[in-house]
């Protein structure tokens, strides 16, 4: 089974760049960069990757993040996410990048940006793998640095085609950044939002209604209010799931409890995504793999989820 799902051609619509960076990859980079580590080898690094909420990931994916400094840094991180996806018949992808988390440590925009551009290039002309990037805001920080944030994006705007919201969800509704987001799509940008993922249904209304998302990101906490689950059926918004993400981080208790097929035979646009690869155990064949092992996920049903990734794409 696992060949078969591997060969699916499919599209990953959540994937946090920043979250692919494998342990390897980090201490060779920690090492070119002069930066010492507070672990002693990939080991003890991979043993610290064990998580009780989002909040407990976020603070070592931050850590993590620090390594990457100079513009060969952020070529080196996408290339490699791009080699898996070829491996993995991934033909589109459309992955998130958050630039607070170098910015606010001294990395130019710029090296950030035209690092992750320029592997992504090459992902199309040497893969043949079709890509559009999306600025993702950090949610935990004030709506004042997400629109200076904006606004230093703004002049490289041809670069990626979407803004988006992550980091610590509870206490920080998408409410909060009504006013970038309207600055975002004023300017041509989709808007896509973590929602409903820690936080409630009403963060997913919220993002719908204030935040005019294309697509919600998680959203598998929607299940609790069947009202919604009737407009994101009737008006067929994806929802771009990470299984191995929600159990890393507790979700769901475990995957025999996941909802994603629940969702999908409701007829929920759901797809199946990888989130932070290197953190989770996985890229998206792994994640396609679990749900057939734990929740014996046909081969019917993965086309389908496989098709409906392809449908929900919004970068061309
Ligand atoms: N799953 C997730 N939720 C919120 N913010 C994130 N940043 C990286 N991964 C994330
Ligand atoms: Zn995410």
């Amino acid at each position: 089974m696992y060949e078969w799902l591997n060969n699916l051609p499919k599209a990953e619509l959540h994937l946090h760049l920043e979250g692919s960076l494998e342990p390897e990859l980090l201490f060779r980079l920690a090492e070119r960069n002069k930066i010492s580590l507070p672990w002693k080898d990939v080991e003890t690094l991979r043993q610290a990757y064990a998580f009780n909420n989002l909040q407990e990931f976020l603070d070592l994916y931050y850590r993590g993040a620090d390594v990457l400094r100079t513009e060969q840094d952020f070529y080196d991180l996408t290339w490699a996410y791009l080699q898996k996806c070829e491996e993995q018949d991934v033909v589109h992808t459309e992955p998130f990048f958050d630039p607070q988390t170098h910015t606010d440590r001294g990395v130019p925009f710029e090296a950030v940006l035209n690092g992750i551009s320029a592997a992504l290039a090459d992902g199309r002309e040497l893969l043949g793998i079709s890509s559009g990037l999306i600025l993702s805001f950090l949610r935990h920080l004030p709506e004042e640095a997400a629109f200076r944030t904006l606004e230093q994006a703004l002049p490289y705007r041809d670069a990626f085609f979407a803004v988006g919201l992550d980091s610590s969800e509870v206490g920080h509704p998408p409410s909060k950044f009504q006013r970038v987001f309207d600055k975002a799509r004023a300017e041509g940008l989709l808007t896509v939002a973590h929602a409903g993922e820690e936080g409630p249904p009403e963060y997913i209304w919220q993002a719908l209604d204030l935040l005019k998302v294309s697509r919600i990101d998680h959203g598998v906490r929607a299940a609790e209010d069947p009202k919604l689950i009737a407009r994101l059926i009737e008006e067929q918004i994806p929802l771009t799931v990470c299984p191995l993400s929600n159990t890393k981080l507790k979700v769901f208790g475990d995957m025999r409890q996941h909802n994603i097929l629940d969702l999908l035979e409701q007829g929920v646009k759901v797809t199946v995504n990888s989130d932070d690869p290197a953190y989770f155990g996985g890229y998206v064949t792994e994640n396609f793999m679990a749900l057939h092992e734990s929740l014996g996920m046909t081969e019917e049903q993965a086309r389908r989820l496989a098709q409906n990734s392809l449908d929900a794409r919004l970068a061309y």
